[in-house]
């Protein structure tokens, strides 16, 4: 049902001893939007996303996904989440065929449906000769693309991606951001962390801008540009975050590299 609010936070707050990480995040997501949640390095993003797939507590305030308290103790909801984490740690020796079957079988569903799926999507992605060999032997984008089908496999209705296209071939970008629009038309909502500002500006229906703990913008990219100074996301993320000082701490940092 498109309209539906899929997520919401009020209140987040998270610290790691003095330091105060969320300092109240209010936040409502409704089902098939894709939600670019940016920030600078530091600020918050995992954390927010680790809270909310349950990974990371001691939090205050309360998340709810599809209408439910995450801290209910009832974790069925984490069948319906599908995650790319930045840093994955994936059993190397295993070939895909074997992981992405322990995966499917994980989430329950049956050995022939997630072999036939998963090797297809494989094929699709450009990586289906490397089906049946060990994972330790891919390149960095490979990885990734085996990540990525990972967390798609058992059809999640919520989908978070933190940096998900770390390594991918311009050409797999575009078939990445065409899954992700189809996605979105299939009612499926994405939650996407990145760094990579000119592709979260072309997928995301909405940005999100965390900074210095809070939620700093919120609304779709032509919203932030006419709120702020028009221009690109880089820039309207330079200029939320008081950033302007690049040219300076480069040359100073290529001094310092040319002292011996
Ligand atoms: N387990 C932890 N223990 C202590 N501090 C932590 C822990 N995890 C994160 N932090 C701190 O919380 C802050 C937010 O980290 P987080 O990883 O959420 O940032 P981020 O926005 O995802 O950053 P990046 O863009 O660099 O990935 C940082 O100051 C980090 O040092």
């Amino acid at each position: 049902m498109i309209g539906e609010e899929i997520l919401t936070i009020s209140n987040l707050q998270k610290s790691y001893g003095t330091n105060d990480v969320l300092q109240g995040i209010d936040l409502h997501v409704t089902r098939g939007e894709i939600i670019g949640y940016i920030g600078p390095n530091g600020a918050g993003k995992s954390t927010t996303v680790k809270i909310i797939l349950g990974i990371e507590e001691g939090y205050t305030g309360e998340v709810k996904l599809f209408g439910r308290d995450i801290a209910d103790g009832n974790i069925e909801y984490k069948r319906k989440i599908g995650y790319v984490p930045e840093i994955a740690e994936v059993y190397d020796n295993l070939t895909a065929h074997e992981y992405l079957t322990f995966i499917g079988e994980l989430y329950g569903m049956d050995f022939d449906l997630v072999d036939y799926k998963a090797k297809r999507l494989m094929e699709l992605f450009g990586v289906g000769e490397v089906y049946y060999s060990r994972i330790s032997s891919y390149s960095k984008g490979m990885r990734q693309k085996l990540l990525i089908i990972s967390s798609l496999l058992h059809n999640p209705e919520i989908l978070f991606l933190d940096e998900p296209i770390n390594g991918l071939d311009a050409n797999s970008v575009m078939i990445f951001k065409e899954i992700l629009a189809n996605l979105a038309e299939q009612g499926k909502t994405i939650f996407y962390s990145s760094h990579i500002m000119d592709v979260v500006e072309k997928i995301s229906s909405r940005i999100i801008l965390l900074n210095g703990g809070k939620i700093v913008a919120d609304g779709t990219f032509a919203d932030l540009q006419n709120q702020n100074k028009e221009g690109t996301l880089e820039e309207i993320f330079n200029q939320l975050t008081g950033f302007n000082e690049h040219k300076e701490i480069g040359e100073r940092f290529v001094t310092i590299v040319q002292e011996v």
